[in-house]
């Protein structure tokens, strides 16, 4: 039960990296049990401190759990404490609003959701009722507002010749060390860092006619409506994976990651023309190393080296070969020159579009509850988990301390931030960089109830760290 409850606006202080606690309401079997007491105090920077109050009816003892002895006091980290009278609306209003500007201008912003296992991150992030309003999800009340700014915009600039814009949606789930492409069946997507630093997530190779190789990225459906796009999050979004967590058997056991960018057909089709261009790269890039591989192996046996070799090479006439072979270079020099140009042609596009919004992002990330097992029920429910389960909790453990870690640096403007640090951190890396810097949120969500003491501490403990100001 919050003894003051303290509603503050949302105020930052370096303007790029924000942290809220948002405290659900209790259910009834909850309410009944009594509620964590806290306090919410505000700084005089802005920010609030959150205070946990041991009373003796506010914690309660269970055989094998430890009482807090003392208060617990957060940092000032808090931009903003939504008690649980807040509707998702006041919630949108209150942390994510001020963004749709920031990405019309064309900077990136993300948001995430952290918080155990039923403490509200879906609730949050996506929502269950969606016939009201008030009770949108903020990636989708984002949407939303989005659209409506697009759709001003389109409406200012029907000449324009690159078409109207619209919203590209993405859909994935890290799970372990993989992405998993809810908008395209479930399919198992690997990340890959490419030479420029990039992190590309690519799917499963594609075999076109004529024996050309399509290796896709994770599928990202253009929209032009918010109907449409609801339509499809909703759908990906029930694809996620559920297991048995510490609270129930529903829990989501990976980290859900809901990706909107402001495209247009220019740069749809751009893209796809990198995809054809590479397509038609790969297997003549294939045939080059093979062919390069049998004239070696012939020239050893040449030289009279002791070498079994395959008596199909044997049997190729080498001057027939060495000419395959520099024919395939000339060709395959050809179709690397049209990637490269066609990757320029997409660069240019970003850089040249009407609108700078064009290729800005807007990130919603539910993100896996930690696992705590130190104490109580929890390592009861815990053992009963699977190996499989285990190793996974062991992951979204080490995904969320390296998040950390990231936004630290990144808020604090430091020369090296450790995305490579987790397999979650990488695939973040793209929505951190970018020309302009937007928002980046973390949504601690809490429960009140003091079954869930010790998990809600580590939960506020976390966004503590996270929304420390700078140097702390
Ligand atoms: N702010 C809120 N107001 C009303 N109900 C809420 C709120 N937050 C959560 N709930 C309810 O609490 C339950 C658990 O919420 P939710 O599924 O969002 O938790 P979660 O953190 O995503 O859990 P998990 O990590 O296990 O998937 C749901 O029934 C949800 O409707």
């Amino acid at each position: 039960m919050p003894q003051s409850t303290q509603h503050t606006m949302s105020q930052s202080t370096d303007g790029t990296l924000k942290v809220f606690a948002r405290w659900r309401p209790p259910t009834e079997a909850e309410a009944a049990e009594g509620e964590i007491c806290y306090r919410t105090i505000p700084e005089i920077t802005g920010l609030s401190t959150i205070t946990t109050i041991p009373e003796e009816d506010s914690v309660k003892i269970r055989p094998w759990g430890i009482v807090p002895e003392t208060p617990w006091t957060s940092a000032p980290a808090f931009s903003a404490v939504l008690t649980p009278d807040r509707d998702n609306a006041t919630v949108f209003e209150t942390v994510v609003k001020s963004s749709i500007p920031q990405v019309m201008e064309g900077a990136n912003c993300s948001f995430f959701a952290y918080g155990h296992s039923g403490s509200g991150k879906t609730h949050t992030i996506v929502g269950y009722d969606h016939q009201n309003n008030q009770e949108l999800g903020l990636s989708l009340a984002a949407a939303r507002n989005l659209f409506q700014a697009i759709h001003s915009l389109n409406h200012s600039n029907e000449s324009s010749s690159q078409g109207p814009l619209g919203i590209g949606l993405s859909v994935f789930e890290m799970r372990n060390k993989v992405a998993v492409d809810l908008l395209n069946n479930g399919q198992e997507c690997a990340i890959k860092e490419g030479h420029d630093g990039k992190v590309h997530i690519r799917g499963q190779p594609e075999m076109l006619e004529g024996g050309e190789v399509r290796v896709n990225f994770i599928a990202k459906k253009p929209h032009w409506t918010f109907e449409t796009l609801e339509k499809d999050l909703l759908e990906a979004i029930s694809l996620r994976s559920v297991g048995s967590s510490h609270v129930h058997d529903q829990s989501s056991r990976s980290h859900a990651i809901i990706e909107f960018e402001i495209i247009n057909q220019v740069l749809i089709d751009a893209r796809n023309s990198i995809l054809d261009a590479k397509a038609k790269a790969v297997p003549m890039g294939k045939e080059q190393d093979d062919l390069q591989y049998k004239l070696s192996e012939l020239r050893k046996k040449k030289l009279g080296a002791f070498h079994n070799v395959d008596p199909a090479i044997m049997a190729l006439n080498v001057n027939d070969t060495m000419d395959r072979l520099v024919d395939l270079k000339k060709q395959v020099t050809r179709l690397q020159n049209q990637v490269t140009a066609a990757e320029q042609n997409a660069d240019d596009i970003l850089k040249g579009a009407h609108s700078p919004c064009v290729g800005a992002k807007l990130v919603f990330v539910d993100l896996a509850g930690a696992e705590y097992h130190k104490f109580t029920a929890e390592k009861a429910t815990a053992l009963q988990q699977s190996h499989q389960e285990k190793q996974e909790g062991c992951q979204i453990n080490f995904d969320v301390m390296a998040l950390k870690e990231v936004m630290r640096a990144w808020s604090t403007n430091q020369p090296w931030i450790p995305f490579r640090s987790s397999p979650l951190t990488m695939v973040l890396r793209e929505y951190f960089v970018g020309q302009k810097k937007g928002t980046t949120a973390m949504i601690v969500t809490l429960s009140p109830a003091k079954e869930r003491y010790t998990a809600t501490l580590n939960s506020l403990r976390y966004g503590s760290l996270v929304g420390a100001p700078k140097g702390k």
